[in-house]
């Protein structure tokens, strides 16, 4: 998958199909609220296995019932890229199978 830097009008209408994205400095963030401590640290686990099948790691946090990533792609040197857009894709995918909203 491309690794070039997607302009910032780019990375916008991607986010477009990506409700509760957002584009920040550090690169692309979503937050989700779970239903307890044990569902936010599941859905961490089940993230972290979409991040190996990519090869492709965010900053993830796990809160008390949250769970917290932003993604951006080192090799191009902190932009984002598509990528970042596939993670995005595939995290909102599982997420209402984990009830996270
Ligand atoms: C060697 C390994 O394939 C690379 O370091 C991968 C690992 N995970 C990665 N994750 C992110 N976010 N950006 C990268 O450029 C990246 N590169």
């Amino acid at each position: 998958m491309a690794t070039q830097a997607l302009a910032e009008d780019a990375v916008r209408e991607r986010l477009r199909e990506l409700p509760g994205w957002s584009l920040g400095e550090d690169g692309i963030s979503r937050a989700y609220r779970l239903g307890s401590h044990f569902a936010a640290t599941a859905m961490v686990v089940h993230i972290a296995q979409l991040q190996e099948e990519l090869n492709h790691h965010s900053e993830l946090t796990l809160g008390y019932n949250t769970v917290s990533l932003t993604v951006s792609t080192h090799d191009a040197g902190g932009a984002v890229t598509e990528k970042d857009i596939e993670l995005a894709r595939r995290v909102e995918a599982a997420a209402p199978g984990h009830g996270a909203n």
